[in-house]
């Protein structure tokens, strides 16, 4: 069997009417891709190509800065905002996998999110919709107009989703949801790395929530383990957005669906890093909202937990090096990968 990501055209879902029976093939396919491969080429998705460059602009300018001047934006871990500098977040420790070695986890990045005054007519903790910081007027002018798009694609394909599942609709699992907004650059400066061992960009991970949309460029990196047990190497269709499943939804539809594991493995050339970006939107529910699996879905694999539960044992690996123990199931997923 070969290996190979779907693309969905969601636009009867992005345009204004789009009718029941241009609709329900797109449920269909979006179930079909969800319960083979948990990766999807989405396009139609009505992203402007000048989006998208503003994206990548402000991206640009804000990794081309020193790093010291990068360094003014940290904020401590337990914050998911500000920039990150490479090797300061483990994903292999989100997932309860040890690092391999010291050349995992090299990238750096910057994180933006939901605030509470995003939803204001709701009363909603600080600590889990914190405030953004920005760097410069600009960067935060191109950042935002593709995060509300980002946004906006997120939450139509979790339309798609409840239609595909025969539920009415997640609403009131995602009304005030804890979006979080991740900028990644992978990258090494020339020369002052010796690299030892095989270098991962990001570990092997799942994502955490409901759904992740992925714009990154066109250079090889990203790789995704299908049910062969085979890392297959992914990048983005032409004008497509990556869009991929995470741990909340396979918890939800009780493992019909798929929170496929992946990493990123930038490609080396003349010994360092070929240059990679990519932007991913989480999409991670409603901070209070209790997961469990759907009635319709058979035996529950899981047991019910609340968003807030789930992503504080992920973060605790991932930002804090603490290794989650509630990952039996993908942990022994990557255990049985094939290198
Ligand atoms: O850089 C990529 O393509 C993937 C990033 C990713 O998996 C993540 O940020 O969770
Ligand atoms: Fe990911």
């Amino acid at each position: 069997m070969t290996f190979h990501v779907p693309t969905v055209d969601i636009s009867p879902y992005v345009v204004d009417g789009g009718s029941p029976d241009a609709r329900r093939p797109v449920a269909e396919d979006i179930d079909f891709a969800c319960s083979t491969v948990g990766f999807i080429q989405i396009v139609g998705h009505g992203v402007p190509d000048d989006v998208i460059a503003g994206l990548a602009n402000a991206m640009d300018s804000f990794f081309g800065m020193s790093p010291e001047d990068k360094r003014a934006f940290i904020t401590p871990p337990s914050i998911n905002r500000g920039y990150s500098a490479p090797k300061s977040e483990s994903l292999s420790l989100s997932l309860g996998v040890e690092s391999a070695d010291r050349m995992n986890d090299f990238f750096e990045a910057f994180n933006v999110g939901a605030q509470a005054s995003d939803y204001p007519s709701v009363e909603l903790p600080e600590a889990d919709y914190p405030s953004n910081i920005w760097p410069s007027d600009e960067f935060r002018a191109g950042v935002e107009a593709y995060y509300a798009h980002a946004s906006r694609v997120a939450r139509t394909l979790t339309r798609i989703f409840a239609d595909a599942l025969g539920v009415g609709s997640f609403d009131d699992l995602t009304d005030h949801s804890v979006d979080a907004f991740r900028m990644n650059n992978y990258a090494l400066p020339p020369g002052e790395v010796h690299l030892e061992g095989e270098l991962t960009g990001m570990g092997a991970h799942t994502d955490y929530g409901i759904v992740t949309v992925l714009w990154a460029d066109q250079v090889a990196g990203l790789q995704v383990l299908g049910t062969d047990q085979v890392w297959h190497d992914v990048s983005p269709a032409d004008g497509a957005l990556l869009v991929n499943l995470g741990d909340l939804t396979a918890r939800l539809t009780n493992d019909r669906w798929m929170s496929t594991l992946h990493r990123v493995k930038p490609p080396i050339v003349d010994g360092t890093i070929q240059r990679r970006r990519s932007a991913a939107f989480f999409h991670d529910g409603n901070i209070d909202a209790v997961i469990a699996p759907l009635p319709s879905h058979g035996s529950p694999l899981y047991e019910p937990v609340t968003v807030a539960d789930h992503i504080r044992a992920k973060l605790a690996g991932s930002r804090g090096g603490t290794i989650n123990t509630a990952a039996e199931r993908e942990a022994a997923r990557v255990a049985a990968a094939l290198e």
